[in-house]
């Protein structure tokens, strides 16, 4: 995709004021706190709000230049809007609903478009449902599928797992694992998650109070410790590339080979030569000195220290290098004092397998970069 904003707007109390283009296909996420702007920025988009100024072009098509006094009104913008609640209609059956979104796109009738977008989002069997039968994973899964059905040029999902339960989530992550590989329509994906972001999104913006403290690829800005704490120090860690390199099913384990080095994590369903994304958090890595023996963690990464960084209270995060790989570690200061660490000192990353939950694994690499 490329989408291209530039937007300033007011509220009493509240500026935005953000500018960002992306530079290729992929999933957008914007991260941040709440109030921060980002479902402002998303009805730009849509055309929910009229920016004081700005512009907003979508795959070079502009819907909104106040410059040049473009204002394309919300439903010529061909947006499909999926919110944190779904919005269906009650009366209506699950394929009606379905059905509407085609209709209101003006759409003629295309029985195989509809069976692509039900076997795509699994509706085949809710199809004569009503809404209120529905768990909320399933709802949302046929919101997605009604905006889906709208041809839309762009999908916005604004915080669409948010109202969900664990389980919930998980099977709609899957569903838009599938969108995002399966269709090339590009998707805005609001959220607070970070386990959201990490494991959807190639671009991230992530927003502070009306304004973008940073933008780039998943890959880049989860490796930044200036910005942990934006992304949250609890769950933040980087986003690493890697390729299935073997499995040990005696063992129930997976090899992973990246640029820096290899891990062991839990058995995973993907044949070697797959690429994975695999989120390791921050807290999970410690670091040792010397290369450990007889210890039970499966993965020592010969690493270098490039910056430390502390924090406040206790803790402080220490981001590695390990080949062309970037890893972060966080420790207590208590520790970097008594193994009296710094910058440019050889160190072992050390992470138990046990630690690298599945669900923080994914399908997906990098996307083009920036
Ligand atoms: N129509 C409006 N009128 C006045 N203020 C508004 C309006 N819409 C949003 N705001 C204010 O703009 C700010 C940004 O809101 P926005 O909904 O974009 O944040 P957000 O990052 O999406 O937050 P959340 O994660 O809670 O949804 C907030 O302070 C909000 O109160």
């Amino acid at each position: 995709m490329s989408l291209s904003l530039d937007i300033r707007h007011r509220f009493a109390g509240f500026a935005l004021d953000v500018a960002l283009d992306t530079p290729g296909p992929g999933i957008l996420a914007l991260f941040g706190p709440s109030g921060s702007g980002k479902t402002t920025t998303v009805n730009a988009v849509a055309g929910l709000i009229r920016p004081d100024e700005g512009r907003v072009s979508v795959n070079g098509e502009t819907l909104f230049d106040s410059h040049a006094r473009v204002w394309v009104p919300p439903r010529r913008r061909r947006v499909g809007y999926v919110f944190q609640e779904a919005r269906l209609f009650p009366h209506l059956t699950v394929h009606d609903n379905l059905l509407y979104g085609w209709r209101r796109a003006g759409r003629p009738f295309d029985q195989a478009g509809i069976d692509h977008v039900v076997a795509l989002l699994g509706l085949g069997a809710l199809l004569d449902r009503r809404p209120r039968t529905l768990s909320g994973g399933e709802r949302q899964r046929v919101s997605i599928g009604r905006a889906l059905l709208t041809a839309p040029r762009v999908l916005l999902l604004d915080e669409p797992l948010t109202a969900l339960d664990g389980p919930r989530k998980d099977e709609i992550l899957h569903y838009l694992e599938r969108l995002r590989d399966e269709t090339r329509i590009p998707i805005v994906l609001v959220s607070h998650s970070i386990d959201e972001v990490t494991r959807l999104a190639d671009w991230m913006a992530v927003f502070n109070e009306g304004r973008l403290a940073a933008f780039g690829s998943v890959f880049d800005i989860t490796a930044r410790i200036d910005l942990f704490p934006m992304t949250g120090r609890f769950e933040a860690g980087v986003v690493l590339a890697a390729t299935v390199a073997g499995h040990d099913r005696a063992h129930a384990l997976t090899r992973l080979s990246f640029d820096g080095g290899e891990l062991v994590v839990p058995g995973l369903d993907a044949p070697v030569g797959a690429v994975m994304r695999v989120r390791l958090r921050a807290r999970d890595i410690m670091l040792a000195l010397d290369p450990p023996e007889r210890i039970s963690a499966n993965n020592a990464i010969a690493a270098t220290i490039v910056e430390m960084r502390l924090d406040p209270g206790a803790f402080v995060e220490v981001l590695l290098q390990a080949g062309e790989s970037r890893l972060i570690a966080r420790i207590t200061r208590y520790s970097m004092d008594r193994l009296g660490l710094k910058p440019g000192q050889q160190v072992h990353a050390i992470l138990k397998t046990v630690t690298v939950e599945r669900r923080s694994m994914a399908a997906g690499g990098e996307a083009q970069d920036l």
